[in-house]
C-alpha cells in the first residue's frame, strides 16, 4: 500500500461531496481498486497516491438562522455558541456580561433539550470572596490552591466553559480495500481536528490563548494541537444527556480555570455540571485548609491502585497521592466498602436485631471514606442515607435530619445522574437479596417434592392453594 498523504486529500475532500451516484460510500470492505479509482479521479487525486478519501461530514452552523434541521434525514450535528447571544442578554441584565457563551459541537436534538431546560439560562453563581488562585504546582505543572479555608459543600467557582463537544465524531470513509483499522484511526483523527478547528476559530482571542496554553499530554497519538488539549482537559458532563438516542456519549467541556485541577484518588473537590447556567460547579468535597491544593479525581477511585495508574497513563503521570503512596492499606481498605442495603433491609425485617446495627456498619465505612478521601463515592451518599433512615424509623428525628443534611450537601457536590444509576443498581440489589431469601435452599425444595408426592391426591380432589414460598 502506497502511503498516506492527509493533507493533501482531506484538503481537497474538505470543499468537495461526493454527490449521489448510486455508490455506496461506508461500504464495510472498501473499494475495488477500479471503483476507488473512479471516485479518487473524481476527486482530482492521484488514485496511485491515496488509499481512501473522507466523505465530507456535514456538519452545520446552528446559529445560522437559516438552518432547517429537518432537511436532513439524520439528527444533524453541528456548532453554536451556548447560550447563544440572543439568550444570553438575559443573564446580562442580572451582572454577568462579563460571560462568554460556550463553542458546542452536538446534534441538534440536544440543543432542542438544552433550551427547553428549566430555567436555562440563568446567572451564574458567584462565591462570595475569590475562592482559588492558579500556580504552580510541583510536579504536576500548575493547580488550583485555596485562597482561603474552605467548608465543605462551598463554592470554589462556577465556570462556563470555553469548548463543549462530544468524545468523538463519525467519520464516512471510502477507502481501498485493505485500508487498515489503524489508518481509520488516523483518519478519524485528523477529522475530528478540523471540526475542533472550526469552533476554536469562533472562540473570543483570549480563550483561544487560554485554550493553547493548557497542558496536553496527546502529543503522540496521532491527536492534533486542538484535540489533544481537549483530551487531556476535558470534564466529563453526565448530566447533558441528548433525550432522543439511547446510547449517548459523554460529553466534555473545557474549561480555563477547572481544567486546571490537578488529580488526586482522594479528591477534596467534586464538580458537576448545571444546565441552567451551563457552567461547571467546583465545590469543596469536605473543609479545605488555606493554602490546600484543590483537587478532582480523573479515574475510577474505586478500582484497585494499579487499575488507578493504568486509566491515568493517557494523562501522562503516576499518581502518588496518599493512597497511592500507602496501596497495600489503602486498597484494602477501599475493597472493604460495599453497599449496606442489603444489610438495612435485613435491619428491616427482623426487629430482633439491635437498634444501632446498620448505624454502627454505616459509621464503621464512613470512617473508612474519610481516612481514604472519598467525600465524592455515591456509597457515601448511600450510608448518609442509610443512617438517616434508620433515626427515622427508630423516631430520633433530630439525628434523621441532621444525616439528611449531610446528604444534602453531598448532592450539592455531586449532581449528577449517576447517582440515580447507582441507586438503581442498588435497589436491584436489595431485589436480589429479598429473592435469595424467599427462595428455600435446594434440599429444602426436594424434600418438600418427596414429600408432596407421598401425599399425592386422587384427580378430582380440589385443587390445592397456590404454593407459597413466603417464610
Ligand atoms: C487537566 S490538566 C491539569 C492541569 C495541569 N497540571 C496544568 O499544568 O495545566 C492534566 C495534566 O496535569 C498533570 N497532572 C494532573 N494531576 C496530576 C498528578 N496528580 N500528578 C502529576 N501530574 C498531574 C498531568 O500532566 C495531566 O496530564
Amino acid at each position: 500500500m502506497t502511503t498516506i498523504d492527509l493533507t493533501q486529500i482531506t484538503q481537497k475532500l474538505l470543499h468537495d461531496s461526493p454527490g449521489d451516484d448510486g455508490i455506496s460510500l461506508d461500504t464495510s470492505q472498501g473499494l475495488d481498486d477500479a471503483t476507488f479509482n473512479k471516485w479518487a479521479k473524481r476527486f482530482g487525486l492521484d488514485p496511485e497516491g491515496s488509499n481512501y478519501i473522507v466523505r465530507p461530514n456535514q456538519f452545520h452552523d446552528f446559529d445560522d438562522a437559516s438552518f432547517d434541521p429537518d432537511a436532513d434525514g439524520d439528527v444533524p450535528i453541528g456548532y453554536m455558541t451556548m447560550p447563544p447571544p440572543s439568550k444570553r442578554a438575559i443573564t446580562e441584565t442580572e451582572g454577568n456580561d462579563d460571560e462568554f457563551g460556550t463553542e458546542c459541537i452536538l446534534r441538534y436534538s440536544l440543543k432542542e433539550h438544552i433550551f427547553s431546560y428549566p430555567h436555562f439560562p440563568s446567572p451564574i453563581p458567584r462565591p462570595e470572596k475569590p475562592a482559588y488562585e492558579i500556580r504552580e504546582s510541583p510536579g504536576k505543572g500548575v493547580g488550583m490552591y485555596a485562597l482561603r479555608a474552605l467548608s465543605a459543600g462551598e463554592l470554589i467557582i462556577a465556570e462556563r466553559p470555553m469548548l463543549l463537544g462530544p468524545p468523538a465524531v463519525n467519520v464516512q470513509l471510502v477507502w481501498r480495500r485493505g485500508f487498515t483499522h489503524e489508518d481509520k484511526s488516523k483518519v478519524s483523527l485528523l477529522e475530528w481536528e478540523k471540526l475542533l478547528e472550526t469552533v476554536f476559530k469562533r472562540m473570543p482571542p483570549e480563550n483561544q490563548k487560554a485554550y493553547m496554553e493548557l497542558a496536553n499530554s496527546h502529543t503522540h497519538d496521532g491527536s492534533g494541537p486542538l484535540l489533544g488539549r481537549f483530551r487531556t482537559n476535558g470534564l466529563g458532563i453526565d448530566t447533558l444527556v441528548d433525550p432522543f438516542r439511547t446510547s449517548h456519549a459523554i460529553h466534555s467541556g473545557i474549561c480555563k480555570d477547572i481544567s486546571r485541577v490537578n488529580h488526586s484518588c482522594g479528591p477534596n473537590a467534586g464538580r458537576a455540571f448545571d444546565i441552567a447556567t451551563f457552567c461547571f460547579e467546583l465545590r469543596a468535597a469536605r473543609p479545605i485548609s488555606a493554602g490546600e491544593e484543590i483537587t478532582i479525581h480523573y479515574c475510577s477511585v474505586m478500582d484497585k491502585c494499579s487499575l488507578r495508574q493504568d486509566q491515568l497513563k493517557p494523562y501522562g503521570f503516576r499518581c502518588t497521592c496518599p493512597s497511592c503512596t500507602n496501596h497495600v492499606v489503602s486498597d484494602k481498605r477501599r475493597a472493604s466498602l460495599h453497599s449496606l442495603a442489603p444489610l438495612f433491609m435485613q435491619w428491616m425485617q427482623d426487629r430482633s436485631l439491635p437498634g444501632d446495627y446498620v448505624i454502627k456498619e454505616c459509621l464503621r465505612l464512613i470512617a473508612v471514606i474519610k481516612e481514604e478521601g472519598l467525600e465524592t463515592h455515591p456509597l457515601y451518599r448511600e450510608y448518609l442515607e442509610l443512617i438517616s433512615k434508620c433515626y427515622d424509623a427508630l423516631g430520633d428525628v433530630g439525628q434523621s435530619v441532621s444525616f439528611l443534611r449531610q446528604l444534602k450537601l453531598f448532592d450539592k457536590v455531586n449532581k449528577s445522574p449517576l447517582y440515580a444509576s447507582y441507586a438503581l443498581k442498588q435497589l436491584g440489589e436489595q431485589l436480589i437479596a429479598l429473592s435469595r431469601a424467599r427462595v428455600p435452599p435446594e434440599s429444602e425444595k426436594k424434600k418438600k417434592k418427596k414429600s408432596k408426592k407421598k401425599a399425592a391426591k386422587p384427580a378430582d380432589a380440589a385443587p390445592e392453594p397456590l404454593e407459597e414460598t413466603v417464610d
